[in-house]
């Protein structure tokens, strides 16, 4: 059994490794992160009308995300208040009723208990309807388009919880025209702790010369020159950002398309090179550099994107060695159809279930896992302590940054949230004012 103090060293920028396999602390964080934090559902433009949904994961949860009458999206529990069997078992559609196939009990759009076969005769008028219902997700919103859920009706709100990192997301969310989830998402099973790749995505720029040296050597990518480890990118060509609620990302000044195949590249460039002097004028020039940089970055607990290698994933626990990854392309909405069908082509051949990146990372983060299986394994500490000792803030960008492209500044803020939540009581305990977390990290050393 894993000790609570002993998992996360922020301090030292240290992690036990126990915690990629311990299966009591898996059913904590079940509890204490995916009962209490905001989890990403769909993209507003999957649902446009009413009647339209989705099903969706929260941690090990399945619900369905409807489109209401009155243009609000509601999410329930797929689950049938009756046996308990699945209400609806496809993954996108359009139903004003969803029909439980075991009995045929039947809910209406807005979640309500609709009709019951032989109520009368099987249950004497007997059951509570308003008790049986289909189980309601308290909380969703959107953020510039992006809908999450929250089971705690108690939560901060989406906004709040966002915080620091909407600047970072208005990058490409908001100051690029807006985003779109191209088609439905790619579906993968790999044999790892949900927390390993939204943690290789918060800040790991390291491993990309190393890690995918014949990808980058075959793909002629922007990224190509890192492989095998040949050059790292030159002083200033990057930062890593940590925000309060574990929330990160890398940038890689200037090199957007990142690793998508040349040929996807250079028209990205082209295409880019039409917007960026009204986004400066619009956003300032500090936001259309980044515009055109390469953004990795994590949602705390299970959200990851490449801005620029144009990927949207989510990691969806299925207990403490096992994920179900749920990979999208994203382009900006104004994007030429046939430029965005080569994005869509370029992100499944690179981070789709079968692309060529993501066999590189899923060998990475399966012996990652796996290994602490062993019992002295498990004792190890992981060490993020790249750039520790060096972090501090700047006034033009919000949250803590560490100035080089390379570095582990943003593990050590999403693993400095992830011990703060598992601690916290409730979020009535919760201070948002409290600014100590940037001195947690400022003061971080070896
Ligand atoms: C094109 C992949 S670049 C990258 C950088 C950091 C983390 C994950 C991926
Ligand atoms: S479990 Fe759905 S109607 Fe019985
Ligand atoms: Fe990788």
């Amino acid at each position: 059994m894993y000790a609570m103090d002993d998992l996360i060293d922020t301090k030292r920028g240290l992690q036990s490794a126990s915690m990629f396999i311990d299966p009591h602390l898996y059913e904590v964080e079940m509890e204490k992160i995916f009962g209490r934090c905001w989890l990403f559902l769909t993209h507003e433009s999957a649902i446009p009308n009413y009647g339209d949904f989705v099903t969706a994961k929260m941690g090990e949860d399945e619900v369905l995300v409807v489109r209401q009458a009155d243009g609000t999206v509601k999410a329930f529990l797929n689950v049938c208040r009756h046996r308990g069997a699945r209400v609806c078992p496809v993954e996108a559609g359009n139903r004003r009723a969803f029909v439980c196939s075991y009995h045929g009990w039947s809910y209406a759009a807005d979640g309500s208990l609709a009709t019951v076969p032989f109520e009368k005769e099987l249950y004497g008028g007997k059951i509570d309807r308003c008790a049986h219902g289909l189980k309601e997700v308290a909380k969703v919103d959107s953020y510039r388009g992006f809908l999450f859920g929250n089971f705690d009706p108690g939560a901060i709100s989406l906004e709040d919880y966002l915080g620091d990192v909407r600047w970072y997301l208005d990058i490409w969310m908001e100051a690029s025209g807006g985003v779109e989830l191209i088609g439905a998402p790619a579906r993968s099973i790999v044999h790892c702790n949900w927390k390993a790749p939204t943690e290789n995505f918060v800040g790991d720029a390291y491993h990309v010369g190393w890690t995918h040296a014949s990808s980058l050597a075959v793909s002629r990518s922007m990224f190509s020159p890192m492989s095998g480890n040949q050059r790292l990118p030159p002083a200033g060509a990057g930062a890593q950002i940590a925000t309060r609620f574990g929330h990160g990302l890398g940038i890689l000044y200037d090199v957007n398309p990142g690793g998508q195949p040349a040929q996807t590249a250079e028209k990205i460039l082209a295409w880019q090179a039409t917007k960026k002097g009204k986004i400066a004028e619009k956003y300032g020039e500090l936001k259309a550099r980044f515009y055109g940089s390469h953004l990795n970055g994590s949602l705390f607990p299970n959200v990851s994107y490449l801005w620029g290698t144009n990927t949207f994933k989510i990691w969806q626990p299925r207990g403490p060695s096992e994920t179900e990854v749920w990979t999208w392309a994203i382009a900006e909405k104004d994007t030429p159809e046939d430029l965005k069908r080569d994005i869509y082509n370029g992100v499944h051949g690179t981070f789709g279930t079968a692309g060529y990146w993501e066999a590189d990372d899923n060998d990475n983060m399966e012996s990652a896992s796996l290994l602490p299986t062993g019992w002295q394994s498990r004792k190890l500490r992981l060490n993020a302590q790249m750039g520790i000792g060096n972090d501090t803030v700047m006034d033009e960008m919000p949250g803590v940054i560490g100035q080089a492209a390379i570095g582990e500044t943003s593990y050590r803020g999403y693993y400095r949230f992830y011990d703060e939540i598992l601690k916290l009581p409730s979020w009535d305990a919760f201070d948002l004012n409290d600014e100590g977390w940037k001195q947690q990290l400022i003061d971080a050393d070896c």
